[in-house]
């Protein structure tokens, strides 16, 4: 029997009952549900991930809908539990749906929401600082200053590597790849080599009009080339930044083999999620190779990492961080909600899941429609002429 879990609630006479998973940051999302008649429950149990016992305790009997967290094992069980409570809607407050069983909510009619766009910058500008700052050893010297060892001016103190005119590598060039790609090109004049699925044409025209534009005045032009295989991005690249999606195609993505292609004195840096990289190679690898630095938010069994990873000064390990910003979490909110609240409302699917500023303006109302439901077209949802 589940134990019962402690709730917060708004509007508790409303007519359609939405359930958070979490606390989020905010108060927009909540009038945005108040407003059309929800009585909204936020779960404020004291518990970092909930299991898939206390979500099933919360959803209860009736519930229209559920905001859940990419922590949380979203598959048949929960499915079917939302399914009997009368539930429609579910939405990740996040872009990865890795943690959801999409074919389960087929199943159940449940139509799956999730956050695209909104984190895409906040993103990719984690990925950039992770760059800079293991090639340049930030944090070791970080930790060194604040041990008392700094002693003095020295010609071989904490010597990393530059960035301008080397080759950044992007491995999975979508939204946030491509934004990150942006970022490193133009503000370190680096040039580009990519690998993904799909050609991103947008980022190759951005890259080709950057050189043109440095060649005009008078400076080297930066490059791009969308490369044929992945390894080849990992042997001709100084920084590599992975942005793919987790699934079957990518786990494990970097492993022992791969890794012995890159360059010694590479930066590799996982915004992603951890199991696109084999940790325990990663780990054995950073023990061999001393200059060879990366810079990770994300780990293949978090909250935990790998043995040995937390002692290694070539390693910078943040708390899957990247998309957060107050902006981009607020505008997260938002969009789960709004995708439950669109679905329980029977209004359209947004026709552009990539483009969604105006349901982030807080100047107007937002379109009556769903953000992004990404089994849309298995449920046969109406897409938004808008
Ligand atoms: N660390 C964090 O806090 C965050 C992590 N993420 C992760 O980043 C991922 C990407 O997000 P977006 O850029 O918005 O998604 P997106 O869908 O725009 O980009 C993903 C790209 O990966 C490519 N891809 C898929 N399989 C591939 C393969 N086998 N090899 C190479 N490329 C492949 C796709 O073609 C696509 O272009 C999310 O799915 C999520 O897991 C997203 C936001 C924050
Ligand atoms: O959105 C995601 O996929 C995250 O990992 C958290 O922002």
């Amino acid at each position: 029997m589940a134990k019962p879990v402690s709730i917060e609630v708004y509007n508790p006479n409303g007519k359609y009952r939405v359930v958070s998973t979490k606390p989020m940051p905010g108060t927009r999302w909540i009038n945005l549900l108040v407003e059309q008649d929800c009585r909204v429950e936020i779960c404020t149990q004291k518990k970092t991930i909930l299991s898939v016992e206390d979500i099933i305790a919360l959803i209860g009997d009736k519930c229209d809908g559920v905001i859940g967290q990419l922590t949380e094992d979203w598959g048949e069980t929960l499915f079917s539990a939302l399914s009997r409570a009368g539930g429609k809607a579910f939405s990740n407050m996040a872009v990865g749906y890795n943690n959801v069983d999409v074919n389960a909510a087929n199943k159940y009619g449940v139509a799956v929401g999730n956050t695209p766009g909104v984190l895409t910058e906040t993103t990719a500008e984690l990925a950039a600082s992770l760059s800079v700052a293991a090639a340049r050893r930030i944090v070791e010297a970080d930790e060194f200053m604040r041990a008392g060892l700094y002693d003095g001016w020295l010609p071989n103190l904490f010597v990393g590597n530059l960035l301008k005119g080397q080759t950044v590598g992007v491995i999975g060039a979508g939204r946030i790849g491509s934004a990150y790609a942006r970022m490193m090109v133009e503000g370190f004049k680096m040039n580009l080599i990519y690998y993904d699925l799909y050609q991103s044409t947008r980022l190759e025209k951005f890259v080709t009009a950057y050189g043109q534009f440095l060649k005009a005045n008078g400076e080297s032009p930066v490059t791009w080339k969308r490369a044929a295989s992945m390894d080849e991005v990992l042997q001709q690249a100084d920084v590599i930044s992975l942005h793919p999606i987790l699934d079957k195609t990518t786990y494990h993505l970097i492993n022992k083999e791969r890794l012995a292609t890159m360059k010694k004195e590479a930066v590799l840096v996982n915004c992603s999620r951890g199991p696109v990289v084999d940790e325990v190679a990663l780990v054995e690898h950073l023990k061999q190779n001393p200059m060879f630095r990366v810079g990770l938010d994300v780990f293949e069994d978090e909250p935990y990492m790998k043995p040995g990873l937390a002692d290694l000064k070539n390693a910078i390990v943040v708390p899957h961080i990247a998309s957060a910003s107050k902006w981009t979490r607020e505008g997260m909110a938002t969009l789960a909600a709004l995708n439950v609240l669109g679905k329980i409302k029977g209004y359209p699917v947004w026709s552009d899941a990539n483009r969604v500023e105006p349901f982030l303006n807080e100047n107007i109302p937002p379109p009556a429609a769903s953000p992004s439901i990404v089994n849309a077209k298995v449920l046969g949802l109406p897409v938004s002429r808008l």
